[in-house]
């Protein structure tokens, strides 16, 4: 089995990366390849004096498999902030192209590519050109899972993602309600999203310890159906 696609966001801090991670831990349990893809990350952290980013670290420290480090990313900026403008901070303009490029080639090597954007879908790549995170999931042709929060304000901005998605053709697998903490407001959240868009999501709990992630298994519902068949 191969599907590639990308985990992209209602917003920044919406749990991208930590998604990214346990899907990438779901097809290793199959004993599947994969690699997940953070093509653009910014917003260095220097620590003990050893600097590193977030998002791949996170990937490292979570994967079962050594992730082959030249695989996981194509520009990096020290300041945490919008790509665009994190790019211009260090005189870079990221193209599209070296992406999208970078992405076939992972195609090539792993049955599963898990893309994980910046933010959310319509952050800026590249202002000059209005290039943002929608048009560049959209030339990829692959779908989205979108990552929204289950808190207060998210039915707004996880319709509006949809609705961004539907506009632009890109198919949606599902969504993924993340940090669920049970209450009844944030069900009500999520029953409400699930009937005005009709997509399937599934349910990550809020993590006291991250390193729960590990031992955290959903059962194969009618949303891994879909990823699979989409
Ligand atoms: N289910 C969870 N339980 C506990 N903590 C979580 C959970 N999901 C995410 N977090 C924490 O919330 C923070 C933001 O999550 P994450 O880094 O995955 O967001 P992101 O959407 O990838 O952001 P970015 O746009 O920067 O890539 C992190 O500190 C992460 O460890
Ligand atoms: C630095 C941060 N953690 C993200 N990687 C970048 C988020 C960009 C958000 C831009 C915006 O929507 O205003
Ligand atoms: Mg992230």
């Amino acid at each position: 089995m191969t599907q590639h696609f990308w985990i992209s966001g209602t917003d920044t801090d919406v749990g991208k990366t930590l998604v990214t991670a346990y899907f990438m831990r779901y097809f290793q349990a199959k004993g599947e390849t994969v690699t997940p893809y953070k093509p653009v990350q910014t917003g260095i952290i220097v620590e003990n004096s050893k600097a590193y980013y977030g998002d791949t670290a996170f990937y490292q420290s979570f994967s079962e498999e050594i992730l082959v480090e030249g695989h996981l990313n194509s520009y990096s900026f020290e300041e945490p902030a919008s790509p665009h403008y994190a790019a211009m901070l260090e005189g870079t303009v990221i193209e599209g192209e070296v992406i999208l490029q970078h992405i076939e080639q992972l195609k090539s090597l792993y049955d599963y590519v898990i893309c994980e954007g910046a933010g959310g879908l319509y952050v800026p790549l590249n202002e000059q050109r209005n290039y943002h995170f929608l048009r560049l999931i959209q030339q990829s042709q692959l779908p989205v899972v979108l990552v929204a929060r289950t808190k207060l304000g998210t039915i707004n901005h996880t319709l509006l993602s949809v609705e961004v998605l539907k506009m632009n053709n890109i198919p949606i697998a599902g969504i993924v309600f993340n940090a669920f903490e049970g209450t009844e407001l944030e069900s009500n959240n999520i029953k409400t999203i699930g009937k005005i868009t009709d997509l399937p999501s599934i349910v990550i709990p809020k993590f006291k310890n991250l390193s729960a992630l590990k031992n955290f298994l959903l059962e194969d519902t009618e949303f891994f159906e879909r990823l699979f068949s989409i």
